[in-house]
């Protein structure tokens, strides 16, 4: 387990740190708190400077704030609008970002700020991974889902035509800043989109979680929850127990693509128009059945799957007449080698592991009890 200290920021707020590392990686931490003022500065360090700052739409005034704190520390600090949501993965969207540090001269000292969901800091990373062949990065997220999952890690990337995440680097940053307070103006559709990956953290790996949506699912839906704090730091303490001991899923990280072998591929087939947590909700759902049906996974825990799902309000079904398209789609998911394909399964709670080249006939049953 990766330790987990709390303490309090320069402004005598309380925060909780969490370190991220592995064998032959900078070590970096993620900061959970309020606020947390004082802290970027320190993370952007002393050798920049020049900062540019990418931010989806829909935070712009976020984006605005963040990039004046920068130059009132000293930087050349530059804000850079994307797209929101997925319609920043896109190539184009990441040549206009290469473009703008060209224009502004950006050094291999000098440093990118993500602020925004995971669409953002996907991008915001992927960019960091690519411009003069990697510079420092760090993630401030500010969707649930980026902050528990997304921003955590260093895998950055985006979208081709042909799938999700199909193009990217792992590209640790330099820290990950998760104010809680950023959380009150996300819609509450984007909120539950994030409880998906914070069951899936339950499922594989930390089961309390699970004991405190099940507790009060409705307070788990919004920010104000008396659980909210807790559920973002466990889901965190999961992932980077997780990616510290494997940070290029040579193995252990397969784990976290818990529901979403599945869940990509609705995404691609809904054009990316789906949101992230939702897929990999109705992915979960199907992994859970693929599990029962394998013979690995009981009949309760494979159950609870779809309860606490549901309790929350995320999807459990899709379009029964997609599967030709998602199981050519699923060829493609990066878990594959060769004409095999590879599910993340459960043999018990907590207990992931691998299914490899499972019978055509048990995935289509599988499916079945996920189609409508
Ligand atoms: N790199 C990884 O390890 C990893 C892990 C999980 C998910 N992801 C990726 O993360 C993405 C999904 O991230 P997401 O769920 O955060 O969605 P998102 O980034 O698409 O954000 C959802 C929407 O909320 C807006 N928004 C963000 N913060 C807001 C706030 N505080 N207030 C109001 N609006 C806000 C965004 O502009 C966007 O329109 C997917 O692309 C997924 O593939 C990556
Ligand atoms: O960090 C990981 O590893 C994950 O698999 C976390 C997932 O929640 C995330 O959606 C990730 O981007 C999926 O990765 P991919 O390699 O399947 O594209
Ligand atoms: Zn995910």
């Amino acid at each position: 387990m990766t330790d987990i200290a709390h303490r309090t920021d320069p402004s005598g707020q309380a925060v909780t740190r969490i370190p991220v590392g592995g064998a032959g990686e900078d070590p970096y931490e993620v900061l959970v708190g309020r606020g947390l003022s004082g802290e970027l500065g320190r993370l952007v360090g002393e050798r920049a400077r020049r900062v540019a700052v990418i931010h989806p739409e829909a935070l712009a005034g976020r984006g605005e704030e963040v990039r004046a704190e920068l130059a009132g520390l000293g930087y050349e600090a530059v804000a850079v609008q994307v797209p929101n949501a997925e319609q920043a993965k896109t190539a184009e969207v990441a040549a206009g970002c290469w473009q703008t540090l060209g224009r502004a001269g950006f050094t291999r000292s000098d440093v990118i700020v993500g602020v925004g969901g995971g669409a953002s800091t996907d991008l915001a990373g992927f960019v960091a991974a690519t411009w003069l062949r990697g510079v420092r990065w760090v993630a401030v997220p500010t969707t649930v889902l980026g902050m528990v999952d997304a921003a955590v890690g260093g895998k950055t990337g985006i979208n081709t035509a042909e799938g999700k995440n199909l193009v990217g680097s792992f590209h640790p940053p330099a820290g990950v800043l998760c104010d809680l307070d950023a959380l009150a103006t996300l819609p509450t559709d984007d909120y539950v989109s994030g409880l998906a990956e914070i069951v899936k953290a339950g499922f594989i790996a930390d089961p309390v979680i699970l004991d405190l949506i099940e507790a009060d699912p409705e307070a788990a839906k919004g920010p104000g929850g008396p659980h909210t704090a807790e559920l973002v730091e466990r889901s965190i303490r999961v992932k980077a127990e997780v990616v510290s001991a494997d940070l290029r899923e040579a193995g252990r990280r397969e784990i976290l693509n818990y529901g979403h072998t599945l869940g990509h591929a609705i995404e691609k087939n809904e054009h990316y128009t789906w949101r992230h947590g939702e897929a990999v909700s109705v992915g979960m759902h199907f992994a859970a059945e693929l599990g029962r049906l394998a013979g690995r996974l009981d009949d309760a825990t494979a159950d609870r799957h779809s309860a606490v799902l549901r309790s929350v309000g995320l999807p459990l079904g899709y379009r029964r007449d997609a599967w030709p398209r998602l199981l050519d789609t699923m060829k493609v998911d990066k878990k594959s080698r060769g004409d095999l394909l590879r599910f993340i399964v459960l043999d018990g709670l907590a207990e992931p592991a691998v299914l490899e080249g499972p019978d055509p006939r048990m995935l289509l049953a599988a499916y079945g009890e996920v189609a409508e």
